[in-house]
């Protein structure tokens, strides 16, 4: 069984120095609690960023200890969107530059995301088409919102013209919640991943939904970690209250489809940081098993637990294979 992990985070030096000195600033968004204890000076969990900018060295060892066949890498949150249009523009295409030389230098051991800034949409397309056309890259991802705006939003349609017609899956990787919302998660450590980072991400992803995005780019695929940010769970409520926002409530535009149909068309998802074979299960009943992928969620989560999580999984070996790698390998284009 092939085991392709599909949620790995990595950095690189330009990034990290970037952060450092965007952690000076006096941005007061909710991602400056990560992004101070990373990658500020003297920071709390400065010790994450040696393993974000390992690729072949602990990171391999650790997939070889553990018959990890590869890791899908991609540029951790919060990536470039915190930047300037220009610096942003400028570190995503840095980043990906060394991304593709990674892959390159070791291509049956790691695949790559490319990422791209949204805070300038038409040069974002236009690095989306040099992920995809020059790069060759095997998919995209992103950090949920950029300066406050869902990708709903008609700001961010040259985009995702680009990502369509690329034909390349687009990773929609958590961040801290927008400063639409973000009041409620500034305490008990809510900003990240125990619940701001799903919420954020899942809210993103059902205001892409309700808003027709997927009427207007029908062939746009979207990957979302964490057992699909538990949307999921919540199909049946999310389609039978559609019938209700689409015309009394909340003005909801007509949609062609159900709510849970875009999201078994338009979705994928991936087990990251969630170990738990119910869900497993659920989600796999649920969206079918081509439609999910196993993941590590690696600094973030430790290799061996997720590789033990997914050889007990409760299927039949050909189910296991499927999400152990074999979807991967189809939606991230993996020979
Ligand atoms: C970007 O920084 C991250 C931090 C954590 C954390 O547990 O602190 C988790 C994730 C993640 O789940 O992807 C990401
Ligand atoms: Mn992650």
């Amino acid at each position: 069984m092939r085991l392709i992990a599909t949620e790995e985070a990595v950095s690189f030096q330009p990034i990290v120095d970037a952060l450092n000195a965007h952690a000076r600033t006096d941005d007061d968004s909710l991602d400056m609690i990560l992004v101070r204890d990373i990658y500020g000076d003297n920071g709390i969990r400065n010790a994450m960023i040696p393993r974000l900018t390992d690729i072949t060295g602990e990171r391999l060892a650790q997939m070889d200890q553990n018959g990890i066949d590869m890791h899908l890498l991609s540029l951790t949150a919060p990536g470039v969107q915190m930047f300037a249009p220009d610096k942003g523009t400028e570190m995503a295409r840095i980043a990906n530059d060394l991304m593709a030389e990674a892959v390159r230098a070791n291509p049956t051991r790691f695949a790559g995301l490319g990422t791209f800034a949204p805070q300038d949409p038409h040069r974002a397309a236009l690095e989306v088409e040099r992920v995809a056309n020059t790069l060759k890259l095997n998919g995209l991802v992103i950090n949920s919102h950029t300066n406050d705006r869902y990708y709903d939003d008609p700001f961010f349609y040259p985009v995702f013209e680009a990502i369509e017609a690329s034909g390349l899956a687009l990773y929609i990787h958590p961040r801290a919640p927008s400063k639409m919302i973000d009041k409620a998660f500034r305490d008990y450590g809510m900003n990240s991943a125990i619940w701001g980072y799903g919420i954020e991400t899942s809210t993103n992803a059902i205001r892409m939904i309700l808003s027709g995005l997927f009427d207007r780019f029908p062939k746009l695929k979207i990957v979302l970690g964490h057992m699909g940010e538990a949307i999921p769970f919540w199909l049946w409520r999310l389609d039978f209250m559609h019938g209700y926002a689409a015309t009394a409530f909340g003005g909801a535009p007509k949609l062609k489809l159900k709510v849970s149909e875009y999201f078994r068309r338009n979705f994928a998802i991936t087990t990251s940081g969630v170990e738990n074979h119910p869900a497993l299960r659920y989600s796999v009943e649920v969206l079918g098993p081509e439609n999910v992928m196993w993941a590590i969620d690696y600094p973030y989560q430790p290799m061996a637990p997720a590789v033990q999580f997914i050889k007990t999984a409760p299927f039949a070996e050909d189910v296991k294979a499927m999400i152990a790698g074999g979807n991967a390998a189809r939606i991230f284009r993996i020979d």
